[in-house]
C-alpha cells in the first residue's frame, strides 16, 4: 500500500481478510511485533495457503507424490525470499530450503517456435547463435542495434500496453509477439496488448523517460547501482527487518549473500511447507485467531465508533476492528465496499483477473524428457497458432532433481547420504489465461487434459503410451491472477486514496494486486512493509 497508515493503538483489534501467504505473513509480522494486538484472520476456504497448494496424492502404483497446483519456486534475489527463509529458521524448518544454481540445467528456459520446436533462451554463445537463427528472433538484432537511436518522441503521456512500448522501442512488432509475449505468459498469463507497460515493466519505461532509451538507461543504472547493500551486507529492506525484529545481522547477511547467487529457491514438500508452518505457529499464539470457512462480505465503518465491521454471511458479523487488512484479489472487492460507498465500489469494478487451467502429469519409473529438453520448462508466444490455448509447461521433475539442499552455517549438516530416488517425470501444463476471455465458459476437465496431452505429444514428442500410463490432475485456478490493465497504476492510486478516505485509513490493501509484483516474495515484502507502517512509533 502506497499511502500512509494510522498507527495502531495499544490493545488494538485487527482483522485480516484472506489466509493466503499475504494474510498469513501479515498476521505473523504484526502478531510478533505487537503481541498486545488481537488479530483475527478470516479465510473463506477450509484450508489456509491460498494459491500455494502442494497437493499430496498417490500415483497409479499407490506411491505418494506431491503435485504443485500453484507456485513452486521463488526468486533467489529477492528480499521476500530472505524474509521467508528467516521465518523458516525461526520455525525450525530451515532444512526444507533448497536451491537451484544459476548454471544448473534446471535454469534453462525454452520457447516454443512456430514449427512446434523448443528453442533455448540463450545462456551461452552457442545457444545465442541457435536462437538468432530461429524464426522467433525476427527483428531482434535490428531492434537492439537501433534501440539507442530510436527517438522517444512517440512516447505517450500516460500509460501504454507492453506491446506498444516494446514495438516502439524495437521498431517492429515481432519482438513483442514472438518473445516478450511468452515471458509475460509465464508470469501474468496475460496478453501483451492488454498489459500495462508502467505496471509490469516500470523500470524500462522510466529508462526511456529519463535516458531516451532502455539500453542506455540499463547501462547507466548498472554503473550507478548494482545490488545495493548496507555496510552490514543487508539490503535496505532486510536491514529494516533486522532492526524491527532484532535479528542477528550476520546470519541475515549470509542469507542475502547466498540467495543472491541462486536462480531459484524451493522447499522440500513444496511451497505449502511454508504456509503450513506459519499457520501451525499462528494457531499457538494467544493473540491470533484463524477463522476458516468464513467468507468476508461487506465492510463498513461505524459512524460513532470509527471501527470496522465485516459481514460473514448468514446474518453473522464481526465488529470492533481498529484496522482491517485486505489481501484478496481486487476483482472481488466491489461487493465488499458497496454498502459503505457506491463510487468506491464502482471504481473497484474496473478490476478483473485471469483464470489459469492447471494440469499435472506424473509418470513414475521413467524420465521421458530428452537430454536437450532438460530445463525449467517452456513458454508459448502469442504468435503461435496454439489451438490448445497453452501458456507454458513446467518441467517439475527437472527442477526437483537439480535442487541442492541449502546448508547455511546455522543448520546441522547431514553426513548420511540420501538414497537415490527412482526416476520419474513430473510436468505442469498451464493453459487458458487471457485466451479464455474469448470463450463463454472454461473448458471441461476432459477437454483440457486432452489439450495438454496433444501439446506434450507434439512439442516434446512424448509417446501416447507414456501419456496414458501417467496420472493426471486438473484444477481451474479461477481468477487467480489480477489483470494489470493499461492505466493500472493510476487506478491503484485512485482506489487506495478512496479506500483511505472512505474508511478513515482503517482499511489497508495488500496481496498480489497491490504489491510491487505478483510473486510470492513480493507479497511477503509488502506485508512486512505495511506492518511497519502500522506499528512505527
Ligand atoms: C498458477 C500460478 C503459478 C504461480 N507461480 C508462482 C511462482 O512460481 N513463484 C511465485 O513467486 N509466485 C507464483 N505465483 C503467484 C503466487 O501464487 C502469489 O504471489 C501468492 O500465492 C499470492 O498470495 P496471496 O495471499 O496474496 O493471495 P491468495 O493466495 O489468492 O490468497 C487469498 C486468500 O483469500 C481467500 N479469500 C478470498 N476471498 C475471501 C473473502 N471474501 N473472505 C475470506 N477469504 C477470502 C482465498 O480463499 C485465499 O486463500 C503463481 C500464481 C499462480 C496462480
Ligand atoms: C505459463 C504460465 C505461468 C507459469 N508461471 C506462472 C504462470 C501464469 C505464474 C508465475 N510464475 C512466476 C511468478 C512470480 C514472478 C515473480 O515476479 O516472482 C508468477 C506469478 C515465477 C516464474 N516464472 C518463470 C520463472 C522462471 C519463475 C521463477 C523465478 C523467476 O521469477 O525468475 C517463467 C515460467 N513460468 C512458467 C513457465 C513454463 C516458465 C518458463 C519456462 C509457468
Amino acid at each position: 500500500m502506497l499511502g500512509p497508515l494510522n498507527n495502531l493503538p495499544a490493545n488494538a483489534r485487527v482483522g485480516v481478510v484472506g489466509g493466503g501467504i499475504s494474510g498469513l505473513t501479515f498476521t505473523y509480522f504484526l502478531g510478533k511485533l505487537r503481541p498486545d494486538v488481537k488479530i483475527t484472520l478470516f479465510e473463506s476456504q477450509p484450508r489456509t495457503g491460498g494459491w500455494i497448494h502442494s497437493f499430496n496424492t498417490r500415483d497409479k502404483n499407490g506411491d505418494p507424490v506431491m503435485l504443485e497446483q500453484g507456485p513452486r519456486t521463488l526468486r533467489g534475489v529477492s528480499d521476500g525470499t530472505v524474509l521467508m527463509a528467516d521465518i523458516l529458521r525461526d520455525l525450525k524448518r530451515q532444512s526444507a530450503i533448497q536451491y537451484v544454481r544459476k548454471r544448473s540445467k534446471a535454469n534453462r528456459k525454452f520457447l516454443l517456435d512456430p514449427n512446434d520446436n523448443l528453442v533455448q533462451v540463450p545462456n551461452s554463445i552457442t545457444t545465442l547463435i541457435k536462437f538468432l537463427l530461429n524464426p522467433l528472433s525476427k527483428g531482434l538484432i535490428s531492434g537492439f542495434l537501433g534501440e539507442r537511436m530510436r527517438s522517444a518522441a512517440g512516447r505517450p503521456r500516460g500509460d501504454e500496453s507492453v506491446h506498444s512500448f516494446i514495438s516502439r522501442r524495437f521498431g517492429n512488432e515481432y519482438v513483442s509477439t514472438n518473445l516478450v509475449s511468452a515471458v509475460f505468459h509465464g508470469i501474468y498469463a496475460d496478453d501483451v496488448k492488454q498489459l500495462s507497460a508502467r505496471k509490469v515493466m516500470g523500470r524500462m519505461v522510466e529508462y526511456e523517460a529519463k535516458y531516451g532509451s532502455i539500453l542506455r538507461g540499463a547501462k547507466k543504472s548498472k554503473q550507478a547501482n548494482g545490488r545495493q547493500l548496507t555496510p552490514s551486507g543487508l539490503t535496505p529492506l532486510v536491514s529494516l527487518y533486522q532492526d524491527a525484529f532484532e535479528k542477528d545481522k550476520y546470519e541475515l547477511a549470509r542469507l542475502c549473500k547466498d540467495f543472491g547467487k541462486y536462480s531459484m529457491i524451493g522447499l522440500t514438500g513444496g511451497l505449502e511447507t511454508f504456509t503450513k508452518a506459519v499457520s501451525q505457529e499462528l494457531i499457538k499464539w494467544p493473540n491470533v485467531e484463524i477463522v476458516t470457512s468464513k467468507k468476508v462480505g461487506k465492510i463498513t465503518l461505524g459512524k460513532m465508533s470509527q471501527q470496522v465491521t465485516v459481514s460473514l454471511g448468514g446474518g453473522q458479523i464481526s465488529s470492533g476492528f481498529d484496522h482491517l487488512r485486505l489481501t484478496t484479489n481486487p476483482s472481488s472487492w466491489a461487493e465488499l465496499f458497496i454498502q459503505e460507498s457506491k463510487p468506491l465500489s464502482e471504481l473497484s469494478n474496473r478490476a478483473t483477473s485471469n483464470t489459469v487451467l492447471l494440469v499435472n502429469y506424473y509418470l513414475p519409473g521413467k524420465d521421458v524428457l530428452l537430454k536437450g529438453q532438460q530445463g525449467f520448462g517452456y513458454l508459448v508466444p502469442q504468435c503461435d497458432e496454439n489451438v490448445e490455448n497453452l501458456l507454458g509447461v513446467i518441467f517439475d521433475s527437472v527442477i526437483e532433481k537439480n535442487y541442492k539442499a541449502y546448508k547455511p552455517v546455522f543448520s546441522r549438516t547431514s553426513f548420511f547420504r540420501t538414497k537415490k530416488k527412482k526416476d520419474y517425470t513430473k510436468l505442469t501444463i498451464m493453459l487458458g489465461g487471457h485466451h479464455l476471455k474469448y470463450e463463454a465458459n472454461a473448458p471441461s476437465k476432459d477437454i483440457t487434459i486432452r489439450a495438454a496431452k496433444y501439446a506434450l505429444h507434439n512439442h516434446l514428442g512424448i509417446s501416447l503410451e507414456d501419456l496414458e500410463a501417467g496420472s493426471w490432475e486438473f484444477v481451474t485456478a479461477k481468477n487467480c491472477l489480477p489483470h494489470f490493465f493499461v492505466g493500472y497504476n493510476e487506478w491503484q492510486n485512485q482506489l487506495e486514496s478512496q479506500v483511505l478516505q472512505t474508511y478513515k485509513a482503517k482499511v489497508s490493501l495488500g496481496g498480489m494486486g497491490f504489491s510491487k509484483g505478483p510473486g510470492v516474495p513480493d507479497v511477503v515484502t509488502d506485508a512486512f512493509q505495511d506492518v511497519l507502517k502500522l506499528t512505527e512509533e
